[in-house]
């Protein structure tokens, strides 16, 4: 694996997720990152793929160094040929070139603007960065996609299992705020690649970016999406067609547990964090449904299974 952009960068999804459960029945012994140095940059908030993904490169034995870009560092010009008599102080040619000298290998988590589609499209943060570093990229959630979430939440659903072939939903939810719609593309690219049954509920214009869906069913009627359902992903995400907005609503789309009622006494999972009682009920987040913190647990494992692939792939 060269970069962990985006799902595409992973061939055989079920391997790695067999290497991520394996590494995470046993302690590494093995530290393929010893003398190696991840970077971490965030131009936005986190605590678990901060923290997972420096752990995880620990577990390789690899130094970390980590950086609140938006904060911290210079702010970074993107386009080409501009002229940098304004706000912006580094261009990203010469911060991805140093970089490049500092780490092995570079992350980045750079949410969209949700104001143009088409820039947020071109994933323009994460694409400048593959361009000019000269090292590998991975993706810790970009405008368009979270492929370390996905793969997570992959290893997930595998570990609690119990059907031949389990119905997965992926729920929208509300939120006060216009929020990406990473997390349910990429959670969306997964599923399409497992051997599962897979729905979307969302109310009308919240449908998912048609390249994304792929031909994924969309059942505007959350109750009868929710039947006989072995796992609910539940995700608030913006409007894409009518692109970053925040939508009028008028049912109520939170989860609780009267919504389960139908389902296979369906497993909930969540990325998060979480708003309690907007987006998912505390009477399902308190209760045996809720694996949203075994979830969690994975991201390092992921995150462990996507590193020792990329400094693999460097040694060759
Ligand atoms: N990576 C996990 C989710 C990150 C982000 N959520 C948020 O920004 C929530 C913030 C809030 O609730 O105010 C998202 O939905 O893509
Ligand atoms: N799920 C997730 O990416 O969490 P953070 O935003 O806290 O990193």
């Amino acid at each position: 694996m060269k970069n962990y952009i985006t799902l595409s960068d992973i061939d055989h999804v079920e391997t790695i997720i067999r290497e991520a459960r394996s590494l995470k029945s046993k302690n590494a012994s093995s530290k393929p990152g010893k003398g190696k140095t991840l970077g971490m940059l965030f131009f936005n908030n986190s605590l678990r793929t901060r923290l997972s993904t420096e752990k995880a490169a620990k577990l390789l034995g690899m130094e970390v160094m980590v950086m609140n870009a938006d904060k911290d560092g210079w702010a970074l010009e993107f386009e080409d040929g501009a002229v940098m008599n304004s706000d912006k102080a580094e261009h990203i040619k010469e911060a991805a070139a140093v970089l490049s000298q500092y780490c092995d290998i570079i992350a980045v988590r750079a949410f969209p603007g949700l104001k143009d589609k088409e820039k947020d499209e071109s994933e323009h943060v994460l694409n400048s960065f593959k361009k000019y570093a000269s090292v590998p990229i991975v993706n810790l959630e970009s405008a368009t996609g979270h492929p370390l979430q996905a793969l997570t939440d992959a290893i997930t659903i595998q570990e609690f299992n119990k059907a031949e072939r389990p119905k997965v939903v992926l729920s929208w939810a509300p939120h006060p705020k216009a929020l990406p719609q990473s997390v349910a593309n990429s959670f969306t690219e997964m599923m399409q690649r497992l051997e599962v049954d897979f729905v979307i509920t969302n109310p009308e214009g919240y449908d998912l970016a048609p390249h994304i869906r792929n031909g994924v069913k969309v059942e505007h009627d959350q109750e009868k999406a929710l039947k006989d359902a072995d796992f609910v992903y539940i995700k608030n995400w913006s409007s894409y067609e009518d692109y970053g907005q925040v939508l009028n609503v008028e049912k109520n789309w939170t989860v609780d547990q009267a919504k389960l009622k139908n389902t296979n006494n369906a497993k909930v999972m969540h990325c998060l964090p979480v708003r309690r009682n907007v987006v998912i009920a505390d009477d399902i987040l308190d209760s045996e449904n809720s694996i949203v913190i075994h979830q969690a647990n994975n991201r390092t494992f992921a995150a462990q299974a996507v590193l020792k692939r990329i400094l693999e792939c460097r040694k060759e």
